[in-house]
Parts: structure tokens; C-alpha cells; sequence
């Protein structure tokens, strides 16, 4: 099992947002959140990457499996995209970035400031981070904001062979990505019955 979630209850800003959220995620399974917005999805998978405390239940990974791509790229504005990349593959011990160079069309780029980029291309960039980091389960909040509809198939394909190599995804999308076998989990069920609780993630606001 890649990731198993049970019984999860988690909170925002002081509220509790969504609870009793259980799900598995296998080796070459895609789960995508739906969910209005608002309901928690952002918050679900922060708990779930580690970012912030859940308020109850239990998240069970194995250590080190997990990365987290959010809504900040995290990415170096006065470096180059392969310097970016190099970067982050140091920082997981790997050397090869140039599968995810191609794999994001980054290649005619790869040398240009990444502060310089477009929105989309500053999104790839974050994606190809992915690749680099060789661990198996990719956590996303919305992974295709910004992308055209070229690089929302680019991206489909990078996580389609994610998944047959034995990777696995949880991510929320509010676009049907056509990920074959993708599994679907709606968390509207799950809103918790509206309950103030410590404001441990205050630092995060
Ligand atoms: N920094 C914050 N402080 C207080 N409340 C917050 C903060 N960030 C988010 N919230 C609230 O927490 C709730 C859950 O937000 P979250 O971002 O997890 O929703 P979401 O399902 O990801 O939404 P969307 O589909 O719009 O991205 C929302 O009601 C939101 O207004």
C-alpha cells in the first residue's frame, strides 16, 4: 500500500473543515479529489503531505515516499530551469534531469532565468520537479492551473507512466484529466458539522 488514510479529520484557520475521510491509495493507482470549492481538498492534501497536523485519524505512508506539489511552485526565480532542476535532484540524490526536461518541454528553456518564465511554463517547471525527486507518491493540489491544453496532455502522459511504473497519485483537480483507471473520491460527504478547534495551523496562514 502506498498511502493509507483513515478515519481523518482536519482543520483550517481554526475550523474544522472536513472529518472520518478513509481512503487507500495502491502502487499505479490515481485518486482525484472532488469536491466545491472550499469543502477541504487543499487542506487534505497538506495533511496528508505532512505540512500541517490532522485534528484526528491516522495518515500511514512509508518514510520519505511522498511529494507535495502545490499551488506555490517553490521554484528559484534567479536560477536557470536546469539549475532549478539540478537543484532539487541534489537535494533527492538523483543526477539525470534531462527525462524531465523532455518530458515537460523545458529542453529549449533549460537555460533561460526561471523568474522569466510564463505562468504555464513556471507550472511545468514545477511538475518536472516531480520527476527528479524518484519518489512514488505524488501529492498535487491542482496540478494543471495556468496549462494549455498541450501541456495538460503532456502532464497526463508523465503521470500515466508514473502510474505503470508502480508510482501512484493523489491529487485534486477540478478538470477531468483522462487518466486511465483514475479513481474518483468525492469529499462533499465528508464536511465536518462546523466545529472550532485549536489554531495549531495558524503559522500556515
Ligand atoms: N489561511 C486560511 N485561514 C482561514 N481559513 C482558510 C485559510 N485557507 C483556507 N481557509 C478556509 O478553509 C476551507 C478549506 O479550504 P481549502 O483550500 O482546503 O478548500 P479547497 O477544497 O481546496 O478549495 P478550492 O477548490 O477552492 O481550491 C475554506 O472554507 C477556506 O475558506
Amino acid at each position: 500500500m502506498s498511502l493509507e488514510v483513515t478515519d481523518l479529520s482536519i482543520a483550517r484557520g481554526g475550523v474544522r473543515v472536513l472529518e472520518g475521510v478513509s481512503f487507500t491509495l495502491a502502487p499505479g493507482q490515481a485518486l482525484v479529489l472532488r469536491g466545491p470549492n472550499g469543502i477541504g481538498k487543499t487542506t487534505l492534501l497538506r495533511t496528508v503531505a505532512g505540512l500541517q497536523p490532522p485534528v484526528g485519524g491516522t495518515v500511514r505512508a512509508e518514510p520519505e515516499s511522498l511529494v507535495y506539489a502545490g499551488h506555490a511552485d517553490g521554484i528559484k526565480a534567479t536560477l536557470s530551469v536546469s539549475e532549478n532542476l539540478s537543484f532539487w535532484a541534489q537535494v533527492f540524490g538523483k543526477s539525470d534531469i534531462s527525462p524531465a526536461l523532455e518530458a515537460f518541454d523545458l529542453t529549449p528553456l533549460a537555460d533561460r532565468a526561471a523568474g522569466m518564465l510564463s505562468a504555464g511554463q513556471k507550472r511545468r517547471l514545477g511538475l518536472a520537479r516531480l520527476l527528479v525527486t524518484g519518489r512514488p507518491v505524488w501529492v498535487l493540489d491542482e496540478p494543471t492551473v495556468s496549462l494549455d491544453r498541450e501541456a495538460v496532455a503532456m502532464f497526463a502522459e508523465v503521470v500515466g507512466t508514473h502510474l505503470a511504473g508502480g508510482g501512484s497519485a493523489l491529487l485534486a483537480t477540478h478538470i477531468d484529466l483522462g487518466i486511465d483507471g483514475a479513481e474518483v473520491l468525492d469529499v462533499a460527504p465528508f464536511r465536518a458539522r462546523a466545529t472550532e478547534v485549536d489554531d495549531f495551523d495558524e503559522a500556515f496562514l
